[in-house]
């Protein structure tokens, strides 16, 4: 593969949030039961994913999901702990893992105590140890699929407008304190996010329909529109957030 970026990626528009959350869940089967050895995923966190976790939790993907031989990293989480509303982990936990025979090791949750910028480099070694390496290599992604959400001030993970981070070259994960965000945060950086197979934009809603067409048009203030992936971007939204009268699929 060649590699994309949110200018050449495809889109899939579909109906709902809830056909959203079924193309992802699809797509994750597929591409897991197909994977040779281990599969990795970054997972998302917020609103968006949460049909998505929801179906994956049920017997239909439940049952026939490879979970013993999945690794579940995050994309980002917010540095509180695992039960407050606000915790991705703890979203993820109670929705999809508390229901599924996924392997504890298998799991691999940001940490949530110290210093934050000790914290973001515990979970990179964490990363690399899974890795096989601390350097990243072309041809050697590091995930097989990253999902990522897009929210209305134009985050993606924990990437936030105007934030240190998007200057990141070298670390895989990194602290961060967005100004126009509760909590100091965690999450993966665009080089250690562009080492993957396949990432996955979910975005559903007519909230994002704004900035989700200034992404697609490659605003430079946007920090998703520097996403990058060694494989493919691709874009599964719901026609709220496409700010289409009707779903279609295509591009
Ligand atoms: O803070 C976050 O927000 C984004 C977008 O979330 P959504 O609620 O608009 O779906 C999410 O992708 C990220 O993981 C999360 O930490």
């Amino acid at each position: 593969m060649g590699g994309q970026d949110v200018m050449t990626a495809r889109e899939v528009v579909l109906e709902t949030p809830d056909a959203v959350a079924q193309y992802v869940a699809d797509f994750l089967m597929e591409k897991a039961c197909a994977a040779q050895g281990v599969f990795r995923i970054a997972l998302s966190g917020g609103s968006t994913p949460r049909k998505l976790y929801a179906l994956m939790a049920k017997a239909g993907y439940a049952g026939r999901f490879p979970w013993d031989r999945t690794e579940f990293f995050y994309g980002d989480d917010r540095f509180v702990p695992a039960d407050s509303p606000d915790s991705n982990r703890g979203m993820v936990q109670s929705i999809l893992f508390a229901h599924v025979p996924v392997p504890p090791e298998n799991i691999h949750p940001m940490p949530d105590r110290g210093e934050p910028d000790d914290a973001a480099r515990s979970y990179e070694a964490d990363l690399q140890r899974a890795y096989g390496a601390d350097t990243l290599v072309a041809g050697k992604p590091l995930f097989d699929v990253v999902l990522l959400g897009l929210g209305e001030n134009g985050h993606t993970a924990s990437l936030f407008p105007r934030q240190p981070v998007l200057e990141e070259k070298t670390r895989w994960v990194a602290s961060c304190v967005p100004d126009d965000a509760p909590h100091t945060r965690l999450t993966l950086t665009y080089p250690a996010i562009a080492s993957s197979r396949h990432v996955l934009f979910l975005v559903t809603g007519p909230s994002k329909t704004d900035v989700l067409s200034r992404v697609r048009a490659g605003d430079p203030a946007e920090p998703a529109s520097h996403i990058r992936s060694d494989g493919e971007i691709v874009w599964i939204i719901d026609r709220g957030a496409a700010g289409q009268a009707e779903g279609k699929t295509g591009r």
